[in-house]
């Protein structure tokens, strides 16, 4: 069933379990995620960045809603990073039941302003809310933002803008950030500071960049003709530990972008005379539920629905 962000996100904050938020570009990746989380019995987030929408539109989002209102899990549709009061509006106005409105790189009162706009706006339309405080590392869609700028969250600060927004949930920078390459090696996650933002505020908090990036599907890549450098996630133990401590939304995008191209390129690779789309890209969808089943797992989301 179709739902808002806040009817998963609030007892998975309650339950101690992470929800994946995992973004799609095409019917194939939103079948894996919808269908995986039907087997598994998981409630599941769909998300779609502002590239996404350009991409697919209308015609996208319709596949979403209409798989979404048949799952037999709770399923929300949410704008990924959306990045002003219009993206936000025009998204609920396509079906949209959760937002996210971010603002983190503006200075902290726009960012109270612009999220609060959004907060009222979306409310009035029984829509969810997420609002972002602080700067992750690595390329934010639209911003480039190297380490020397990317600043954690600030508990205190966190507190005042949730009181002066009315968010649903906040995503906190705490030591990831997006894309394959999150450090040199394990990158570090600030627990102190996720369980101390935990004790202060009761809503429930996200956590962006949290693909795991694993070694075996990145070797897949380059057997397959890839070409990927010194690629890190997220360690699945971080992940954990940050679910149980007020982590319940975790957005996962780039290991769903390398299971779908690592699907399509061994296709290509192993039967050269193929041509059939259904042969190139169906199979993709199996290698995404095996990573979308991994992430379940590790979050604790099976059998929540
Ligand atoms: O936080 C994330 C996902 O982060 P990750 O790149 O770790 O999958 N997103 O918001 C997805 C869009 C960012 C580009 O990937
Ligand atoms: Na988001
Ligand atoms: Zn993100």
């Amino acid at each position: 069933m179709l739902v808002t962000g806040k009817d998963i996100l609030v007892p998975a904050r309650a339950g101690k379990y992470g929800v994946g938020a995992f973004n799609t570009n095409n019917m194939e990746i939103t079948q894996a995620i919808i269908h995986t989380a039907e087997r598994l019995r998981s409630p599941v987030m769909v998300q779609m960045s502002e590239g996404a929408i350009k991409y697919g539109g209308q015609d996208l989002a319709n596949i979403v809603i209409d798989l979404a209102q048949r799952a037999t899990v709770p399923v929300a549709l949410h704008l990924d990073h959306g990045s002003s009061y219009e993206s936000a509006l025009k998204a609920i106005k396509m079906g949209f039941t959760s937002v996210m409105i971010d603002a983190s790189h503006h200075p902290f009162e726009e960012n109270i302003h612009e999220t609060r706009r959004v907060v009222e706006a979306a409310h009035a339309m029984g829509i969810s809310v997420e609002a972002e405080l602080g700067r992750l590392g690595g390329i934010e869609e639209h911003v480039v933002v190297d380490e020397k700028d990317a600043f954690l969250t600030d508990p205190q600060e966190a507190v005042q803008f949730v009181e002066q927004t009315g968010t649903d949930y906040l995503a906190i920078a705490i030591g990831t950030s997006h894309g394959a390459y999150k450090g040199k090696g394990r990158p570090f996650i600030d627990h102190e500071r996720i369980e101390k933002i935990e004790q202060l505020l009761s809503i429930p908090l996200v956590a962006h960049g949290s693909s795991g990036v694993p070694a075996e599907i990145v070797q897949r890549f380059r057997d397959s003709g890839g070409e990927i450098g010194d690629a890190f996630g997220i360690a699945d133990e971080d992940l954990q530990r940050a679910t149980q401590h007020g982590i319940a939304k975790v957005n996962v995008d780039t290991d769903l972008r390398l299971a779908m191209t690592v699907g399509v390129r061994e296709v290509l690779k192993a039967t050269p005379k193929e041509f059939d789309p259904r042969k190139v890209f169906g199979p993709a969808r199996e290698v995404m539920s095996q990573i979308i089943e991994h992430k379940m797992r590790v979050l604790g989301s099976v059998g929540k629905a």
